[in-house]
């Protein structure tokens, strides 16, 4: 039997142990979308204890313990809840999280910022908890920036509005003693959401950020092209859309204007409407991307917020959503073609959380790659639900199988804590394995050269090229 999470930790042979250890694990971390706090990174924020940095946001962990049968007030906390009860519930979940990644997180995260290598029970908590807390609390070496920098991280992208004021982002740039790029990511989910309840309000913080009335479509368009521009000189590269259900219509700019200003008067817009007016605001937004530049993620078929009246108690990202099944292959294709037509497709990144969706994604965007960029169109790593062992060989297998593994970008954390970059090795980790396998079948050459170099890239190299970071 091998001892558990060794220095071989899912390296199942000699070329794989190689790999790991000679090219993958020394690699810089370029993590182009996570949910950090630029706030916290500006505040060097330390912590009291464990709960403080594993429990307060992660709803990972939070689904974990709700099925375990842990009472909401010990998940999310709750009146008279100490922090110790919390950690407690959660360290009594752990081994029965045995199978899922959370097992593998939890103990990665312990020995690689601690130096923490008990296996976490209800019997261990109390020391393992002591002896956590106590590095913690030492002045220097455990606060998030230190956490950061012994991660070998070069570049975080945070996930913000465009009516976000970036104080943060333009603060820690002016930092003289911490040279990792924190950069924002230009999010706007709250301009496509017209039927939500936050679209009109978030009008109103987009008029703030402009310093003027957004009084018609015109007038949205144009703040969102001068928020571009302003992520822009603050460092931005790349965007996000949470896209949960995939669609397409056709629509004009007068109708996209008429079915603005419906909603701007205070009404529900319909379905088609709905459409329309999320795929002429896409579809300009996209021409601006590529005109800057920048790289556009798509996030499609979450199924958020499914538990109504757990939503209305704790509200988004909080452990109540799952898979959406939505169809993709056909919206996708129209919605990448419309830019391509006018030579206006930006580099772009699709992620479906559903994973029947691999093989639609990864065919589809091969018929848009082109224009002399390596790895214009890249299938997007193992998200969330698939952020486990089993979803990233089925990623990086389906990638291999119809593109070019050796353009990927690879992993990030799209996490909400300081302790996830060890996300980036259990990644690396199981690319080595795999690549490792297929030499030792003679699948591949045991040219180590070669295959370095293509573990060195996925790592590290690809991102680093493909994002442009460094060109501000
Ligand atoms: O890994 C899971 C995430 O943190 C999840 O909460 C995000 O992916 C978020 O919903 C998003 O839309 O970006």
């Amino acid at each position: 039997m091998k001892p558990f999470m060794d220095e071989n930790f899912l390296l199942s042979n000699k070329t794989a142990e190689r790999l790991y250890h000679e090219y993958a694990a020394n690699e810089p971390i370029i993590d182009y979308h996570c949910h950090l706090s630029p706030q916290e990174i500006w505040e060097n924020r330390s912590y009291d204890n464990l709960t403080q940095v594993w429990l307060y946001g992660d709803h990972y962990k939070w689904r974990a313990m709700r099925a375990n049968g842990v009472e909401e007030r010990l998940v999310t906390g709750g009146e008279g809840v100490g922090d110790y009860e919390r950690f407690a519930a959660f360290a009594a979940a752990v081994p029965k999280t045995i199978g899922n990644p959370l097992y593998h997180w939890s103990h990665l995260e312990l020995r690689r910022y601690f130096g923490v290598n008990e296996i976490l029970n209800e019997a261990n908590a109390p020391v393992i908890w002591e002896k956590v807390n106590a590095k913690l609390r030492q002045p220097e070496g455990f606060r998030v920036r230190d956490l950061i920098v012994k991660s070998n991280v070069e570049v975080i992208c945070t996930t913000d509005d465009p009516a976000d004021t970036l104080e943060y982002h333009l603060k820690i740039k002016q930092l003289e003693d911490f040279k990792v790029q924190v950069l924002p990511s230009y999010r706007p989910d709250k301009a496509l959401e017209i039927n939500r309840a936050t679209f009109l309000p978030w009008i109103g913080r987009l008029e703030q950020a402009v310093g003027r009335k957004v009084a018609d479509y015109e007038g949205l368009l144009s703040a969102l092209e001068e928020r571009a521009e302003f992520f822009h000189e603050t460092g931005c590269r790349v965007s996000d859309h949470a896209l949960d259900v995939m669609g397409y219509a056709d629509a004009t700019r007068e109708e996209a204007a008429a079915i603005f200003a419906k909603a701007l008067a205070g009404n529900a817009v319909t379905d088609e409407e709905e459409r329309k007016y999320k795929t002429h605001t896409l579809l300009f937004l996209g021409r601006i991307y590529s005109r800057l530049g920048w790289s556009m993620q798509l996030h499609i078929n979450a199924a958020r917020n499914n538990n109504s009246r757990m939503f209305d108690r704790l509200g988004p990202d909080t452990g109540y959503d799952s898979i959406g099944d939505s169809a993709v292959g056909g919206p996708l294709v129209r919605l990448l073609d419309a830019w391509e037509k006018d030579g206006e497709l930006p580099r772009t990144i699709v992620y479906s959380l559903n994973p029947t969706h691999l093989y639609v994604l990864g065919s589809a965007i091969g018929s848009f790659q082109g224009g002399g960029i390596p790895g214009k169109m890249q299938l997007g790593s193992a998200w969330w639900f698939n952020d486990t062992r089993d979803g990233m060989l089925e990623q990086l297998r389906a990638l291999a199988n119809l593109g070019l593994l050796g353009r990927f970008v690879g992993m990030l954390t799209d996490s909400r804590s300081f302790l996830s970059y060890t996300r980036h090795e259990y990644f690396r980790r199981i690319l080595c394995n795999l690549i490792g396998e297929w030499a030792e079948n003679g699948e591949v050459p045991g040219d180590m050269e070669l295959l370095g170099g293509l573990v060195k890239d996925i790592c590290y190299g690809n991102a680093k090229r493909y994002f442009g970071f460094d060109a501000q």
